[in-house]
């Protein structure tokens, strides 16, 4: 009742599927009391419906951070220009590929992402996981471990619909599913069924190559691999915000795959230390394969438990964790959350449980990350969701916790203010930067000039920025 017509033109997919009891407490956090008392009950209805909507529609722009310590921004853009061409000559379509620079931030290109299009569907149907669905309407190929189903006489070269099993109901080799399933697009198979289900090893490599997706955005597999590193807009700006300095010691406290670790290494030039603790292993190797293509000297990678990083010995002077107190000049906790900023996710499977569980565990890292901080240093917290509990209440909660920290305003703020509802006052919620897709949702087809656009039809993501006293 309350959307506008506009908006329903650009939704193309149902809201975000959650359970109840999650979207009830969503909606408890959205219609809050502090909100509803500033902009009313429809409003904020409003804004959380949009919300639910936008998270299942891919972000209308691809992000794509350059490796400026390698090559200047335009040598780059012109370097992807001509790399992407090459891929769309190879398509059946005729697109052109616009790369717009940031006007603000320097390391960044954005390429608009066009769609929803207008694709037919086919009869041949091909069933893909929801992970590989959501990075299919990012601009990805279908990689082999991903699909699920297949037409029972599936040759390579065939051209095949796809579609994104939606909660995981589709069987393993199934040959059709009448289960929730969404179209993400036409492709061309690579494989045919029998290299992809029945062989003795787990097919690898690229499984349908996408000819026809419903939202067209280049492929960025292999392009450029050390110049140009996807990444979401929010989180560039993570790296930017805590302003590294060249020569300085930087602790990245939960740092796989290394985004941000290679974005702070980049931003000081490859001069100094960046530290990238991971508890993963697996995960912790990821950091070091980036660092690598994208030749950062001065990053060294953990595996660790960050909430035991610190050193009970102030003397403390091994190179790998634990670290003696006071040890670094910035500190990055891009902190474990309950990820429902993520888009596009058409459905989460969570319980209230699981997304609840992020706040304590947040808060250890808190203190370990505090400790680890020398006094004048700077620590940013950050996250992909949207609750209260895991952003303006942890801020609440720092303040109170730690008397040495201090909130700091961020370069760049593109992103809205915070949300009320932690009890925070007007100047310090200020200070806070929170991505919220939704309050544009319904804007972002209008006239507004391209980089407002990319800056607000975002995942939705928060930044809080301390200094210690
Ligand atoms: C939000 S992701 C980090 C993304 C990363 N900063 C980037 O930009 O590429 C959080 C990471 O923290 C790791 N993690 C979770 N608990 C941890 C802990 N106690 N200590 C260290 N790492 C942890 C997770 O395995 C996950 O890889």
């Amino acid at each position: 009742m309350f959307f506008s017509a506009q908006m329903e033109e650009m939704s193309v997919f149902p809201r975000i599927s959650l359970k109840p009891e999650v979207s009830n407490y969503l909606k408890g956090v959205y219609l809050n009391k502090e909100v509803l008392a500033a902009v009313g009950h429809q409003e904020a209805e409003c804004r959380f419906q949009k919300l639910l909507t936008c998270l299942s529609h891919p972000p209308s722009y691809t992000c794509v951070r350059v490796n400026t310590h390698l090559a200047p921004l335009e040598e780059i853009r012109h370097k992807l220009g001509e790399e992407l061409k090459k891929q769309m000559c190879r398509s059946s379509e005729d697109v052109q590929v616009q790369i717009f620079p940031h006007p603000r931030i320097p390391d960044v290109l954005l390429l608009p992402v066009i769609g929803p299009r207008p694709v037919k569907q086919l009869s041949s149907e091909l069933v893909v996981g929801a992970q590989c669905g959501n990075a299919v309407l990012r601009g990805a190929h279908v990689f082999a471990p991903g699909i699920i189903a297949s037409p029972k006489y599936m040759k390579r070269g065939d051209v095949v619909s796809v579609f994104s099993d939606l909660e995981g109901k589709c069987t393993r080799a199934a040959t059709s599913f009448e289960g929730k399933k969404v179209f993400v697009g036409n492709g061309v198979a690579q494989m045919d069924r029998s290299s992809i289900f029945c062989s003795d090893k787990p097919a690898k490599g690229i499984g349908v190559q996408m000819m026809e997706p419903l939202y067209q955005s280049p492929s960025f597999d292999g392009v450029l691999p050390s110049l140009a590193f996807l990444q979401n807009l929010p989180s560039v700006v993570v790296g930017h915000v805590l302003g590294p300095r060249p020569g300085e010691r930087i602790l990245d406290m939960c740092a796989a795959p290394g985004g941000k670790t290679c974005h702070i290494a980049a931003l000081m030039g490859d001069q100094g230390e960046v530290v990238a603790l991971e508890r993963i292993r697996n995960k912790m190797d990821k950091i070091r394969q980036n660092a690598k293509l994208l030749h950062l000297h001065s990053i060294k990678a953990y595996c660790c438990n960050s909430i035991q990083a610190v050193s009970n010995d102030p003397a403390q002077e091994t190179e790998g964790p634990p670290f003696a107190p006071e040890s670094f000049d910035r500190v990055l906790l891009d902190a474990p959350c309950s990820g429902l900023g993520q888009r596009p996710t058409m459905a989460n499977t969570w319980s209230l449980k699981e997304v609840c569980s992020y706040q304590p565990l947040q808060r250890k890292l808190f203190h370990a990350a505090v400790r680890l901080l020398k006094k004048g240093g700077v620590l940013v917290y950050s996250t992909c969701t949207v609750t209260l509990a895991e952003n303006e209440e942890q801020v609440a909660w720092a303040l109170d916790t730690f008397p040495c920290l201090s909130l700091q305003p961020q370069e760049p703020h593109i992103g809205a203010e915070g949300m009320l509802g932690a009890g925070l006052s007007p100047e310090q919620l200020r200070l806070l930067q929170r991505f919220s897709p939704e309050l544009s949702w319904d804007q972002t087809e209008t006239a507004a000039p391209q980089d407002c656009r990319a800056d607000r039809d975002t995942i939705g993501f928060f930044i809080a920025k301390f200094l210690k006293n």
